[in-house]
């Protein structure tokens, strides 16, 4: 069996220096993807569809020029003047708001000002479930400065911020160039837009020139995110594209840049201007002189916290499966059986935690950058069709920041970087088949996820976010529920040969950009402000349960007529919606999870079955030689794990079941509240509504309970089917022993 690499400093020069590969070395290829695409002369004209190479943008060979040095400034700023001189002049469509939705958009004008309905739910309650961007003022503007984070709401505590998503083509490799392939997109960096003839525009809050360098992506992408973080807020900065597109490439420069901004920032030493060139010396390996003594990095003037120390965590998603990459087990391991498979659970403090995860003190930019090293060495990587190196797992980086505010009070936020495994197509190779099947399947629960999202905003009906469906959301569900500043680059190939691929990405791009987050800002555990805050709610609280005491005696503490009484229903409507919606909520995650157990189950039983099916050939001869005898212990091996498996499976979601009932029992205590408080108030034709919604309500709970009791019975049905396999299984394990196919016990 193939089994992929974990092989260190593969991607040492991650700063574009090693586009070299990329570089045509031929005066005939020098030409980059940029300037190729403006060869098109007359691009305002519609474009029609046609076969080969009839595509407007292609790689010609007129015009050449030296090709600018891949990384350089220079060729950034060129890049982006040549691109922008090729860009197309469409007329706004009208009523266009700028607004990307789920479908490319037509050239629209450049100017975001939108609106947005306010949501009526709130379901901060929900814990898996709530979305906290629900709420958002109905007069709100999308800022769009592509260096700073879009604001729509503003306070000390929390900040509606849009998730922004940037794009990164990759250059055309020497082969592709070489080979003149013809790239059927037109980018215009200058307002931000992809354009394809057939399909439409794209737009985002930045569009990176082909040769824009790891420097220019960093602040863009990261910058915003890390001075964000500094300010006590959380970060994440994932990449996502399909495999080969640039992802590693592009986050090792986003990462490297940070850590050095971290400690440029808040070190003892001056900081300096830095640039992706100068922080590689001729062997690659990193230039740092930031080391910080006392434990102790001091804030730069002028900024608010000053960082006393940082945590790194470093893991891996491979083959659903978390592998701690800087636990201590694995230091110079080579292979990925010694792995941990570490578990995912709820923390009050920062939404998840993964039990058992190594979290190292870090107080030096070579001491984490040793770090990471060590974690991307681990990282499981081997070749594809599409990438001799790719990377075949999703990578995290989780750095804790400890700082300290102007009162000595201790806040810690959080900032990760995720560079996910790439889409693909099926490859020819078993292995890496059944990997690209987990990433596949992850990601598709990311879209998933982005879309339910991105359909919250504004919307009345609260939707239910599916985060439990992979590993990957389930991390990333803190950040993506309003724990954090959120900052997506999107890399793509331009090859006519992915433009499926392509345009997969950039609707990922476009979905994600619709989702506005309410991001809140940590403050320190004992921090006098969290507590009136508390304080604040609770009183509200007060008022209102006051109020509706009152409304249902007919009185008013404010001597306010029965005029206003409607209002006061209209609050105590939105407490029964809040609690039938929730509900809804429980329900569908049952259903969910129903869905879940049978196709999952489904799959597995029909596994075993085949199992079945081949250890009765092979008993069907018993005059095995060798290598059969061997297939048949692996064979029996391998049931017998994934019954393991499946009964661990049974237990788990026997025990989210369990969780669930307990939600569901909070919720009818809830009800109970809200219905003794209004029951003097019957005769008011006002409560008309609510009666109709606490039958609801109530009929919705008796369907979560339903259906829970369903779920259960038919897990029941399903464990004892499994445990008569498991005899039948024994029973030929037996028979195999007695015919010495196999050892016995
Ligand atoms: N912007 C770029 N400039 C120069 N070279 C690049 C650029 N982006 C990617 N490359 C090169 O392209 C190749 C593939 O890139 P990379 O491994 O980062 O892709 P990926 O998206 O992470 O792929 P996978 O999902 O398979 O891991 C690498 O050799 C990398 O150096």
């Amino acid at each position: 069996m193939q089994t992929p690499t974990r092989s260190a400093s593969h991607y040492r020069n991650a700063s574009g220096n090693n586009a070299a590969a990329l570089r045509p070395s031929s005066t005939h290829n020098q030409r980059s993807v940029s300037e190729s695409l403006t060869s098109h002369k007359d691009s305002s004209k519609p474009i029609a569809p046609n076969n080969n190479n009839a595509y407007p943008y292609t790689t010609s060979n007129s015009n050449l020029h030296p090709l600018p040095r891949a990384g350089s400034r220079t060729a950034s700023r060129a890049a982006s003047r040549v691109l922008s001189r090729g860009s197309f002049g469409f007329p706004a469509p009208s009523g266009s708001n700028g607004i990307a939705s789920s479908t490319p958009q037509r050239r629209t004008s450049l100017s975001r000002s939108t609106s947005r309905s306010s949501s009526r739910l709130s379901l901060s309650s929900v814990g898996t479930s709530s979305v906290s961007s629900s709420r958002i003022p109905s007069n709100t503007i999308y800022s769009d400065s592509p260096l700073s984070l879009s604001t729509l709401e503003n306070n000390s505590q929390r900040r509606s911020s849009r998730i922004r998503v940037t794009v990164r083509p990759c250059p055309l490799s020497s082969e592709q160039n070489g080979r003149n392939m013809p790239i059927p997109w037109n980018i215009d960096c200058t307002s931000s837009q992809i354009e394809h003839p057939d399909l439409g525009f794209f737009q985002y809050d930045h569009v990176f020139a082909t040769l824009d360098d790891n420097q220019c992506v960093f602040d863009v992408v990261a910058s915003p995110v890390i001075e964000q973080c500094l300010d006590g807020y959380n970060g994440t900065i994932f990449a996502y594209g399909m495999t080969g597109s640039g992802k590693t490439y592009s986050m090792r420069g986003v990462v490297r840049n940070s850590v050095s901004l971290l400690f440029d920032k808040f070190g003892r030493t001056s900081p300096r201007e830095s640039t992706a060139g100068d922080m590689m010396d001729q062997d690659n390996s990193w230039i740092n002189e930031n080391v910080f003594n006392d434990d102790t990095i001091v804030a730069a003037s002028g900024s608010k916290k000053k960082i006393n120390y940082m945590t790194c965590s470093i893991l891996e998603i491979y083959n659903e499966k978390l592998n701690d990459l800087l636990a201590e087990d694995n230091k110079n391991v080579r292979f990925p059986n010694i792995l941990s498979d570490l578990r995912i659970v709820d923390d009050s403090k920062f939404g998840i935690s993964v039990r058992g995860l190594r979290e190292v003190r870090v107080t030096s930019t070579d001491q984490l950058l040793a770090l990471i090293d060590q974690g991307e060495s681990l990282r499981c990587t081997d070749s594809t069709d599409y990438n001799y190196r790719s990377s075949r797992s999703h990578f995290i980086i989780m750095l804790k920041l400890f700082m300290e505010d102007g009162e000595g009070t201790e806040v810690v936020s959080s900032l990760n970087f995720c560079d996910l495994a790439g889409s693909e197509r099926a490859t020819s190779h078993t292995d890496r088949r059944k990997e690209g099947g987990y990433i596949n399947k992850s990601l598709l629960a990311l879209g998933t996820v982005i879309t339910k999202l991105s359909e919250n905003v504004g919307n009345s009906a609260n939707v239910h976010v599916p985060y439990r469906d992979s590993k990957l959301t389930r991390i990333l569900q803190p950040s993506l529920s309003g724990g954090s500043m959120v900052s997506i680059l999107c890399t793509i190939q331009l090859g006519l040969n992915v433009v499926g691929e392509t345009t997969n990405t950039l609707r990922f791009g476009l979905r994600a950009k619709n989702v506005v987050l309410s991001v809140r800002q940590n403050t320190a555990d004992n921090d006098v402000g969290k507590l009136l805050q508390e304080n604040e709610n609770l009183k509200l609280e007060i008022a209102e349960l006051r109020s509706l005491l009152e409304m249902s005696n007919g009185n008013t503490t404010d001597g306010v007529g029965i005029n206003n009484k409607t209002d006061l229903c209209v609050d105590r409507d939105d407490v029964y919606y809040e609690l039938v919606a929730e509900n809804n909520i429980l329900n569908e995650q049952v259903e969910h999870l129903k869905r879940l157990q049978l196709e999952d189950n489904i799959i597995r039983l029909q596994h075993c079955n085949e199992e079945l099916g081949n250890l009765n050939n092979l008993l069907g001869g018993l005059d095995l030689d060798p290598g059969t005898r061997k297939k048949g212990e692996e064979i029996l091996r391998r049931m017998e794990r994934e019954l393991r498996e499946n009964n661990n499976r049974f237990n788990e979601i026997e025990s989210y079941v369990g969780h669930l009932e307990s939600r569901i029992r909070v919720s009818e205590i809830e009800l109970a509240r809200y219905r003794q408080l209004q029951q003097p108030d019957q005769l008011d034709s006002s409560t008309t509504v609510l009666n109709t919604v606490a039958t609801l309500n109530s009929s919705a709970l008796k369907r979560a309970d339903q259906a829970k009791d369903e779920l259960l019975e038919e897990l029941h049905e399903e464990i004892a089917e499994l445990k008569q396999s498991m005899r039948r299984k024994d029973a030929m394990i037996r028979a195999l022993q007695k015919a010495g196919v196999v050892d016995g016990p």
